[in-house]
Formats: C-alpha cells, sequence, structure tokens
C-alpha cells in the first residue's frame, strides 16, 4: 500500500512518534511524505520514505495529484487545527480529494492508530482492488 505520512510542525513530534511505534508494520508498505516531515521519519527510524516538496512548497498538491490518479491507499496529516497555514487551500485540496477518491484519511493520532491496526488488519485490502482495476483500465487505454 502507498502510504502518505504528512505532519504539520507542531504536530512533527507526534508523527516520529507514531512512525517509531508503528515502524514494523510501515516498513512493509510504501512511505512517501512532504519534505520536512519525510525528513525527520527517516532520521529518527531508517524507514525509506519518498520525499516530495515541503508542505508550503508544493508537496501537498504533489501527493493531491498522487491521490487525483488513485495512486496513494492511505493519507496520515497530522494537522495542527492551532495555528494559521500559509497554504490552507493546499491543506483543504488534498483533504477534498481524499474525499473524492475515498482514500482513508487521518488527521490525528487517535484515527491514525485506527487505520493502521486496521492495515495490519487486513480492513484496507479493497484499496488494492481498486488499484487492480486502474491497471487494467490504464492498460486497455
Ligand atoms: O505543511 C505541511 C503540510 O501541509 C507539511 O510540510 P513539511 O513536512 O514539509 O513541513
Amino acid at each position: 500500500m502507498k502510504i502518505a505520512l504528512i505532519a504539520h510542525d507542531e504536530k512533527k513530534d507526534d508523527m516520529v512518534r507514531f512512525a517509531t511505534a508503528y515502524k514494523e508494520i510501515l516498513k512493509e508498505h510504501e512511505l512517501y511524505g512532504t519534505g520536512t516531515t519525510g525528513t525527520r521519519i527517516m532520521e529518527a527510524t531508517k524507514l525509506n520514505v519518498h520525499r516530495f516538496q515541503s508542505g508550503p512548497l508544493g508537496g501537498d498538491q504533489e501527493i493531491g495529484a498522487m491521490i487525483a490518479k488513485n495512486q496513494m491507499d492511505i493519507v496520515l496529516f497530522f494537522r495542527d487545527p492551532l495555528t494559521a497555514q500559509p497554504h490552507e487551500p493546499d491543506v483543504s485540496a488534498l483533504i477534498r480529494l481524499c474525499d473524492v477518491y475515498l482514500v482513508p484519511l487521518a488527521t490525528n493520532m487517535g484515527t491514525a492508530e485506527v487505520i493502521i491496526k486496521g492495515l495490519e488488519r487486513g480492513d484496507l485490502a479493497w484499496r488494492e482492488v481498486i488499484e487492480k482495476r486502474n491497471g487494467e483500465q490504464n492498460g486497455n487505454e
């Protein structure tokens, strides 16, 4: 599965703790992240994270583009609800696209734990069906 890991500055420590706690599950998957979050996770856990631009420089939009192509299966986005973000429109657009494409999205650590445990249990296997269907459609184009 392709998993996006994103955290606003005030939530980056939480994201590092989360990735450390669930490293054994995460290492079985393809990990993507916005620039700074990805770097922090890689340094702390040694997990391999494909890093996009930093969020304010377009990283949220790059991840959004993957979602729009149905190439992202899970988004774990630890938002800071108490700080205004200069790229708030990008944040909203990313969340909106998750809803458009039915991509499981956690915007805080509580929900992220539920998703990651569901992932381990196989609850998200339906995403593989979508991926397979996409592959067939693209092959038929
Ligand atoms: O701003 C972000 C998400 O909106 C996160 O970006 P960074 O991981 O580069 O800090």
